[in-house]
């Protein structure tokens, strides 16, 4: 009996499978294929690849083999599926050799997360070529317009192409074009051309899927029976109709004498490959797209359903070439039903990427989980350096243990941080962070709708209006991830200046955007006054449905969930009312922007999971990875090492931010804490005191080798240092719970109660106070000023003042300053201004300065995010601090609506409200307005602090 699939071949027709896994060799399924049905090529895609390794346990020896090896999940995915096809394409030879290069060969695709991106797609072609380094291999491309450069330029370099995800008939022509100019370009080289093979892939199945759903609805509507029946008559025939109007370009631009020319050079036609040729709607015959698209020089690639369907039953014939010129009917009763077909491809087109990039999306985060679980856990990536504090250390450990400080912890015992009924009420009303990552976990999959319900309305960014724990987070995440494809990119707005406010307006359009205002009390001046901005200018361009592009992070029965409601939000997601602020990262806070950014928020509440599995009831303290942390920070605080500096490497530079907060505010109150010292750049011991203690936390693979040997030395000179080394940056899932839970334990050593905030609300209420005097009397009272010059003018209260003994300019200003650094104190410098990368890096240069000549930690900080932040430790934490405040002048102001006062006056009170508490305290501090030349000012104190004569480390100075 004949096999119809062979027959196909006589008809000018090559079978190939649309399929790959591991099984299809091990079984030997492969082989007899091409043995026995005359198989004479193959396809993947990254739906295939997807299926096939996450739905087999064929490849996990290999992954975890990979990932012991130290690989990325890149480099394994890469691995795995170059062997699965390097294998396919071994089968494949005889018949590739056989056939002199006509067939027998296999498909790979680049990722399709560069089918927008031209240079990427043609670099990873080209790496994945030259590693299957074999001559029937095909690299597949989208048909994207930024792929079709890349089509014409790979052909000219001689890789074989299949060109993939082409729906419509215009698009089929560019393909062909793009295929024949870079024949031309090789053959215009000299170079052979007998030898390139290429495929092009015209997608038939979706069309059919895509204009049926289309008729069924005109169908439903339509009321005359006649008009009915014309309408059903219609199914199940555009998918066709497309694919001989393609044949039919195909014929006319390979016949051609262009083609000709090439052809006499030895080149070969560039075959239609009909791809998605499984039936869908069940309706239709199983083999319908096999059986119409029979014809000579094409390829269909068929999934093994179909193959097996047409073996059993399939009756070939040259079907493909009848009816030809009926085909354009078929397109013209679309038109005349109002079906645009040119939009059906189109968006055939961007969801054939979407889709494809979310199996690959979906794939590696396979592969990355996969891989996590093959590598060294928590513990054996913390190491922990301590030198003499060992002993220090051990005790705390102990003391920890004889209190039961972590049982008790995990049964939410407040007493373990206070006796004081007062403080209890507060930390009963504050733990629910510990257990939040199991009710996250259970949340994921709403969250993941949000993110899809945000993708497919089609919003471009995602603001983040909010301040210190409803920010940090999502700003650490924002900087770490960076824009994920076809995902809303993430914009946080944590700052009142107008210039920051403005840059944010630069970048969206608020039709466009979604803003997140998160808010725990729901009144933070702030996200609110960021909201009204907001919301007033959405309504501008979307009216009455302004409403749908907020969403709202708050607490049960908040001000800000009213006005949600009020307002027509499109989402509040309601948080869990005992988690505070600076502990909400895995709450809803971190999560909700994490996922409408497209993060694997998964992962990351997996990684989180393991943490909390680390910190466990059960795990005693010395081996507890939470516990041990708080006690290395504790036990070194008391001793006197209370500068806990951060060294945080790319891709997680932006964690400092986040455990800055967490660690200021939990412990810096009543004359105690502990001081995060976070940016600041490495340098050599001996800049340091013997106040430090240094963390480093980095991402395995990535950069931290470079850091070595300037922590070795650190160490050698008797500087503790502890190294936290990631798997990948998704571990911040970890690293957030892990800080979570050793900052109230180091509070517990210290002696203070790590949930409250007692002094940030003394900023807020000189703000209002300051707020009032404006809108009563239009200014606000400005500090005495002491010296004045060049640009800059330095302003103090007057205890300050005298301690500055009589200096008249603000060189001279800034250096008797710097001058009242001692032993031990830290030196924060908190800007009122618009972060810029030239900005910023002249703050880091003085940061630098100062700690290089005065040999004291430094921290830096923009107003007012600090204030939500470091802020507390500054007022409440010991009276080390010098404090230098920056502000300028703002060169274009924002108004707010409904206020009698500006962005900048906000900022300007919020500046000074902050200063006065500074001052009531009799903190060392200065304030320097740079005027109206930011970058010129910024220089003139750098080179103030460069004349500072300086001190060596640990002097005591007066
Ligand atoms: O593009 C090629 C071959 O070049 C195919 O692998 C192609 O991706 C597949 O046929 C389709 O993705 C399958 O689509 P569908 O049947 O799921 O609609
Ligand atoms: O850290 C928290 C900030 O002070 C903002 O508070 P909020 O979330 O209540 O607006």
């Amino acid at each position: 009996m004949s096999n119809p699939l062979i027959e196909l071949h006589s008809f000018g027709q090559s079978v190939w499978l649309d399929q790959i896994e591991r099984a299809l060799f091990k079984t030997g399924k492969l082989a007899k294929l091409i043995k026995e049905d005359g198989l004479r090529g193959m396809t993947s895609n990254p739906t295939i690849f997807e299926k096939a390794i996450t739905g087999s346990s064929d490849y996990q020896e290999q992954i975890d083999r990979a990932a012991r090896d130290g690989k990325t999940g890149n480099e394994i995915y890469e691995e795995v599926v170059i062997d699965d096809i390097a294998h396919a394409a071994d089968l494949f030879r005889p018949l590739y050799d056989s056939t002199n290069g006509e067939d027998g060969f296999v498909s790979l695709e680049v990722s399709p997360l560069l089918a927008k991106n031209t240079d990427g797609t043609i670099r990873e072609a080209k790496t994945l070529f030259s590693r299957l380094n074999r001559p029937n291999v095909m690299i597949k491309v989208p048909a994207t317009e930024e792929g079709l450069p890349a089509i014409e330029e790979l052909i000219a370099s001689g890789l074989n192409i299949n060109v993939t995800l082409i729906f419509s008939v215009h698009r089929y022509e560019e393909v062909a074009e793009a295929y024949i100019r870079g024949l031309e370009r090789r053959a215009q080289a000299g170079q052979p051309i007998d030898r390139i093979g290429s495929v092009a892939s015209f997608f038939v199945s979706r069309i059919d899927s895509a204009v049926d759903k289309q008729l069924e609805a005109l169908e439903k509507e339509a009321t005359d029976p006649a008009k009915k029946q014309e309408i059903h008559a219609l199914r199940g025939k555009a998918a066709i109709a497309n694919a001989k109007l393609a044949y039919a370009s195909f014929k006319r631009i390979f016949e051609s004498p262009r083609f000709e020319a090439l052809k006499r050079k030895g080149a070969r036609v560039q075959r239609p490959l009909w791809a998605s040729t499984s039936t869908k709607d069940p309706s239709y015959p199983d083999v319908l797209y096999v059986t119409e698209l029979i014809g000579p020089h094409t390829v269909n690639t068929l999934p093994p359903a179909t193959v097996d369907a047409w073996r059993d039953h399939g009756v070939a014939g040259a079907h493909l070439e009848k009816d030809m010129d009926k085909a354009p009917d078929v397109f013209a009763k679309l038109k005349a039903l109002g079906i645009d077909f040119n939009k059906v491809t189109d968006k055939l087109t961007t969801d054939g990427v979407r889709s494809f990039s979310a199996s690959f999306v979906d794939l590696m985060r396979a592969i990355e989980q996969r891989r996590e679980m093959s590598l060294p856990g928590i513990k054996e990536r913390h190491v922990s350096a301590l030198g003499k504090y060992e002993g220090d250390v051990q005790a705390a450990l102990q003391e920890l243990g004889s209190k039961n400080v972590i049982q008790r912890f995990w049964n939410k015992e407040a007493a373990v941080w206070s006796a004081d009924a007062g403080d209890q009420k507060i930390i009963n009303n504050a733990l629910g962070w510990l257990t939040v990552t199991d009710l996250m976990q259970g949340k994921v999959k709403e969250l993941k709708a949000f993110a899809a319900e945000v993708q497919a309305a089609g919003f471009k960014h995602a603001v983040v209006l909010g301040m210190g724990g409803s920010s940090l987070c999502p700003e650490v995440l924002r900087q770490t991830f960076g824009k994920q494809l076809d995902y809303p990119e993430l914009l946080v707005l944590d700052s009142t200046v107008p210039a920051a406010v403005l840059a944010i307006d630069k970048q969206i359009d608020p039709a466009k955007t979604l803003f997140i205002v998160a808010s725990k009390s729901g009144s933070t001046t702030e996200p609110q006054m960021f909201y009204r901005y907001y919301f007033e200018k959405t309504k501008q361009v979307l009216g009455d449905k302004a409403g749908q592009n907020f969403v709202a992070i708050t607490d049960p029965n908040t001000q800000l969930e009213s006005e949600a409601k009020r307002d027509g939000f499109r989402k509040v997601f309601t948080n869990m009312a005992d988690i505070g602020g600076r502990y909400s990262a895995l709450s809803y806070f971190g999560m909700v922007p994490f996922t409408v950014m497209g993060g694997d928020v998964d992962s990351l509440l997996r990684r989180a999971k393991a943490a909390m599995d680390a910190c466990a009831a059960g795990v005693e303290p010395a081996n507890n990875a939470g516990a041990k942390i708080g006690a290395i920070l504790g036990a070194l605080a008391r001793k006197g090492r209370d500068k806990v500096t951060f060294v945080t490497p790319p891709p997680i530079s932006s964690l400092g931010l986040w455990i800055e907060q967490l660690i200021a505010e939990s412990t810096g109150k009543h004359g105690k804490g502990i001081v995060p010292i976070s940016g600041e750049s490495l340098g050599d011991p001996k800049v340091y005191g013997d106040d430090r203690v240094f963390v480093y936390i980095g991402v395995s693979g990535t950069n931290g080798a470079n850091y070595e040997a300037q922590l070795q030395a650190l160490e050698q000179a008797g500087h503790p240092v502890l190294h936290h080394v990631l798997n990948s940056p998704i571990d911040l899932g970890e690293e957030f719970f892990l800080w979570e839970f050793a900052t109230p334990i180091a509070g517990e050593l210290i002696g203070i109660n790590p949930f409250d905030q007692p002094n940030v609300q003394e900023s807020k209420d000189n703000t209002k106070r300051i707020l009032k005097e404006y809108t009563d009397t239009g200014k606000i009272t400005q500090l005495p000023e002491v010296a004045e010059g060049d640009g800059l003018t330095v302003l103090t209260d007057e205890n300050n003042r005298k301690a500055l003994n009589g200096v008249s300019t603000p060189d001279s200003a800034i250096t008797a300053h710097l001058g009242r650094v001692q032993k031990g104190d830290y030196f924060a410098i908190t800007q009122y201004i618009e972060e810029t990368p030239e900005i910023e890096s002249l703050v880091q240069q003085i940061r630098t300065a100062v700690r290089d000549k005065a040999c004291v930690a430094t921290t830096t900080g923009y107003g007012p995010r600090f204030l939500h932040s470091t802020g507390q430790l500054h007022k409440g934490g010991p009276d080390s601090g010098v404090f230098l405040q920056l502000i300028s002048n703002d060169a274009q102001d924002v108004p707010l609506p409904g206020e009698k006062f500006t962005f900048g006056v906000l900022k300007d009170a919020q500046a000074l409200g902050d200063f006065e508490s500074l001052s009531s305290r009799g903190r060392r501090a200065i304030r320097v307005n740079l005027g109206n030349n930011i970058v010129g000012g910024l220089k003139k104190i750098l080179a103030a602090v460069q004349q500072f004569e300086g001190a060596t480390a640990g002097a005591a100075r007066k």
